[in-house]
């Protein structure tokens, strides 16, 4: 049977949850709760979390769960993942976070509508499936993946489109990183409005 996902966003596709640290962009190294969605159809052939991609493995879950799991923690910030989180109607979940004192950061490609309450949104727009225009002045932070050389121009072209205050970063795909991280590094030093982002809770053995 088909997941029937109400559209008041009260229930959700829930993949995982887990207290970890940022291990990515702007707010690497900081504890957050991570709330991880199933389901997203944009197809990037490197993603890490392919399991994610059928929304019907999850089971639906009611977000005031989700929100009394996240109050548990002592970091008081949560990272809304997946999967691709703007699938689903965030407002009700971010707005329940917030009236607690929970900061609400998102991770998203930004190729679905947004909604919901954010204290910070992280962009990494994909080539498979572009983010809506309308999405761009809203990012904190464009964290583009570098798979190949191609994938420099992609990244000025977003960035083009962002607000004057957002956060640039480039990111090695993890399983080309040996190759691409030099690059990254030669592009940064050339062009230091980026900055380097690496998937730290990898090497720190980490969820
Ligand atoms: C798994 S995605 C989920 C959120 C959303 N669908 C997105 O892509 O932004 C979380 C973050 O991991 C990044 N990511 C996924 N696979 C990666 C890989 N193989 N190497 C480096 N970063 C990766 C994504 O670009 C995104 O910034
Ligand atoms: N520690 C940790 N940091 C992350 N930052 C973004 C992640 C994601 O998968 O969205 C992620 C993740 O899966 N783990
Ligand atoms: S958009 Fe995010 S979750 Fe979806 S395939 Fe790409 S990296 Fe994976
Ligand atoms: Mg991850």
């Amino acid at each position: 049977m088909a997941h029937q996902i109400p559209p008041d966003g009260t229930l959700l596709p829930l993949m995982e949850e887990f207290y970890t640290i940022q291990g990515e962009g702007f707010h690497s190294g900081k504890a957050a709760y991570f709330i991880r969605l199933g389901g997203c159809d944009v197809g990037c052939h490197w993603c890490d979390v392919k399991e994610s991609w059928d929304a019907e493995l999850h089971p639906l879950t009611s977000a005031d769960q989700i929100v009394q799991n996240a109050e548990k923690f002592p970091g008081k910030a949560v990272v809304v993942t997946g999967g691709e989180p703007l699938i689903y109607n965030l407002d009700y979940l971010t707005a329940e976070l917030q009236k607690r004192g929970i900061k609400t950061f998102i991770e998203t490609s930004g190729a679905y509508p947004l909604s919901g309450s954010w204290d910070w949104i992280c962009l990494s727009p994909k080539k498979f499936k572009s983010p809506r225009p309308d999405i761009l002045p809203f990012a904190g932070e464009l964290k583009v993946i570098v798979f190949n050389k191609s994938d420099f121009l992609w990244a000025e072209e977003h960035a083009a489109h962002v607000s004057d205050t957002c956060k640039l970063y480039l990111q090695p795909e993890w399983s080309k990183s040996a190759e691409i991280t030099p690059l990254i590094i030669d592009y940064v030093m050339q062009n230091p409005k980026w900055e380097v982002s690496l998937q730290t809770h990898k090497y720190l053995n980490i969820p």
